[in-house]
């Protein structure tokens, strides 16, 4: 799975195929429970898009509904832009990685990567040439006569790969394919696979439930929640601008405060001003003046001093702080008993102590203000 100069061509499919994948109101029942509900998503033809959300969101369904596992209840699925509702699985033009690799324990790397073809009667010499472009772009050429039971976790799901691949398929679904795999190996295999789907141009459509695992190898992400769609949106877009109160916790460390809107724009809560915005605050938090609003604001966004900032900033006492690497991790807890978290660059921190008396501030451009949520879906 390198970029290697000399791509095997034969893999790769065609720039010409149409890998677009359309869901029309697409909804997956199973008994009184409906895990997809009326989802309309257009993947474009040769980008990498991601399915994220928390367990139960019903990423799997829809990913399993495009390769054909389930029948949706309603609505259309196109690739290409032909409807395959009526095309079974293993004759869509997609194919699937899976969470658990399934390979073949008694048949060599290269004989499980030829498992398919050879079902579908395919020459034994095209059989040859594909298995061997397959194992190449998966970086397991050198294991074809290896039994799968001598291989790592990582080469394992490296075969699955191929064996997805020789298939050339127009779209490929990957479902958590490396969450079996230790942290170091799946940052390794997602830089891999982002310059893999590049280079072979293929749609990639990938169901993680882990944020960073989705930033930093799609093009755009599908953030779900409740069988239905948050938010679509590139990554950057996503992390920057989280079009509901569920996004902006999902993705990244997020703090969030509660406060009051004030007649000049500002917003107070009951530690200190959360935003000290006075022009077009209201417009850009589009909150009334005396409205609740839940306010977010990153981690990595909040500065802890000793002496009080100017601008945005709520008081509190440093209640924790812990070294993570590229960042030191402080717990403020506010006079009212809120917990905010922030990180710093060790560079840019402060001498603190635990204990200290503290502020928090930010800049009003870091904040984002959703409407503050009602006390029965608090609850819930
Ligand atoms: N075969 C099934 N029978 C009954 N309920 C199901 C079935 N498959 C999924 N569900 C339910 O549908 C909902 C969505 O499940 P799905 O597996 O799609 O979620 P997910 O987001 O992929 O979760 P996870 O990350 O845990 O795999 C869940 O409530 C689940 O319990």
């Amino acid at each position: 799975m390198t970029t290697a100069t000399s791509s095997p061509s034969s893999t790769a499919s065609p720039p010409d195929q149409d890998g677009s994948v359309r869901l029309q109101g697409v909804t997956k029942r199973f008994g009184d429970a409906t895990a997809v509900d009326r989802i309309d998503l257009d993947v474009h033809s040769g980008e990498f898009l991601s399915l994220l959300g928390p367990s139960g969101c019903g990423k799997t369904t829809l990913l399993r509904m495009i390769a054909g596992f389930e029948q949706p209840d309603a609505g259309d699925i196109l690739v290409g832009g032909t409807s395959v509702l009526r095309t079974p699985p293993h004759k869509r033009p997609v194919n699937t990685v899976f969470q658990s690799y399934a390979l073949f324990p008694h048949m060599t790397v290269a004989e499980n990567v030829a498992y398919g073809l050879r079902q579908k009667r395919v020459p034994r010499a095209e059989i040859a040439q594909r298995v061997r472009d397959a194992l190449e772009l998966s970086r397991m050429g050198s294991f074809a006569d290896r039994s799968p039971q001598k291989l790592s976790g990582g080469q394992q799901q490296r075969v699955a790969l191929a064996r997805a691949l020789v298939n050339r398929p127009r779209v490929l679904l990957l479902d958590e394919p490396m969450s079996a795999l230790d942290r170091k190996l799946r940052e390794e295999m997602q830089i891999e696979l982002k310059l893999l789907q590049r280079q072979l141009g293929i749609t990639f459509v990938f169901v993680t439930h882990d944020q960073q695992e989705a930033l930093s190898m799609s093009d755009r992400i599908v953030v779900m929640q409740g069988g239905r769609i948050e938010q679509l949106g590139g990554t950057e877009e996503i992390y920057a601008n989280p079009a509901t109160a569920f996004v902006a916790g999902f993705i990244g460390k997020q703090n969030f405060i509660d406060a009051v809107a004030q007649p000049d724009g500002a917003l107070l809560a009951a530690d200190g001003v959360v935003s000290a915005a006075q022009a077009d605050a209201l417009v850009r938090h589009s909150a009334r003046p005396g409205e609740r609003v839940r306010a977010a604001v990153r981690a990595e966004a909040i500065a802890v001093t000793a002496s009080q900032p100017t601008g945005s900033a709520v008081a509190g006492t440093l209640a924790g702080i812990s070294f993570l690497g590229d960042a030191i991790q402080y717990v403020v807890v506010t006079d009212s008993g809120l917990e905010l978290i922030s990180r710093v660059a060790p560079s840019r921190a402060e001498q603190l102590t635990t204990g200290a008396r503290v502020w928090c501030g930010w800049s009003d451009d870091a904040l984002h203000v959703f409407a503050a949520p009602e006390p029965d879906e608090e609850a819930a």
